[in-house]
């Protein structure tokens, strides 16, 4: 691709394969999740996600999405059991939204596109670092969290209060003492499957882990999301919206399902 990768008209996800041959691999992210198709295996244990606040360290526009990054030097902040095995540290929280509330998660259910998706990152501790785990088949697991239109959000209203200061591309500020379990549904049930990361370099490399429940987030503070811009200070301004990449074919994969 001449020039970078984004989600316009020239560079969007219809263009990555010419820069990024591995978009047309074998296990390939996002999906749509059929329900009735997901396979129940009993054997699944329940996610254990621990985090620890001051692990939090910054929140950056980094010109496709906005990303809250942990500090990930000891094992504080993990996610363990679930499908996975070992231990998994947190290294950042990202979302993807649409323009409008008809669209914006990667991931979808029957067909059914959500506002926005979170996904929250981490990495397996079996690798010394977040970049070598991530060229590794079991090296990341992705826990995404679907976002529906709904009451305000006063947890997630602690992250867009910090919009602000993020408006364009490359603005980054400090952004401590949170716990991304507020961020989290009730209910833990989730379906899981081998896949990748969603938007370049697409490394075949992730545990997917969506879960069923989504989280709410009101129609103003989904105009907060678009508010931000993919252009940086001085260009010409670009709105921050329409930031995914639509669903991929499963090839085969079986999706499984933690709940009945
Ligand atoms: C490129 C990339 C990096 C990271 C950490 C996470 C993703 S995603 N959207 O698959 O969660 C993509
Ligand atoms: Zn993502």
């Amino acid at each position: 691709m001449a020039h970078a990768w984004g989600y316009g008209a020239d560079n969007g996800p219809d263009k990555w394969a010419k820069s990024f041959p591995v978009a047309d691999g074998p296990r390939q992210s996002p999906i749509d999740v059929v329900p009735a198709q997901a396979v129940f295996d009993g054997g699944l244990k329940p996610l254990r996600l621990q985090y620890d606040p001051s692990t939090s360290m910054d929140i950056l526009n980094n010109g496709h999405s906005f990303q809250v990054t942990f500090t990930d030097d000891t094992d504080s902040s993990t996610l363990k059991d679930g499908p996975i095995s070992g231990v998994y540290r947190l290294k950042q929280f990202h979302f993807h939204w649409g323009a409008s509330d008809d669209r914006g998660s990667e991931h979808t259910v029957n067909g059914t596109k959500y506002p926005a998706e979170l996904h929250l990152v981490h990495w397996n501790t079996k690798y010394p670092s977040f970049g070598d785990a991530a060229s590794k088949p079991d090296g990341l697991g992705v826990v995404g969290v679907f976002l529906k239109i709904g009451a305000e959000n006063a947890q997630l209203q602690k992250v867009l209060d910090a919009f602000d200061a993020i408006k364009t591309k490359g603005n980054q500020t400090t952004f401590t003492d949170f716990d991304p379990t507020v961020l989290l549904p009730g209910c833990l049930d989730y379906w899981t499957y081998d896949g990748s990361l969603t938007t370049p370099p697409l490394l075949e490399s992730v545990t997917w882990i969506v879960c069923k429940e989504a989280i709410s987030v009101s129609p103003a503070q989904m105009a907060r999301f678009r508010g931000l811009l993919f252009s940086g200070q001085g260009e010409a301004a670009c709105c921050m919206v329409d930031n995914y990449r639509p669903p991929q074919p499963l090839k085969g994969r079986t999706v499984r399902a933690s709940f009945k």
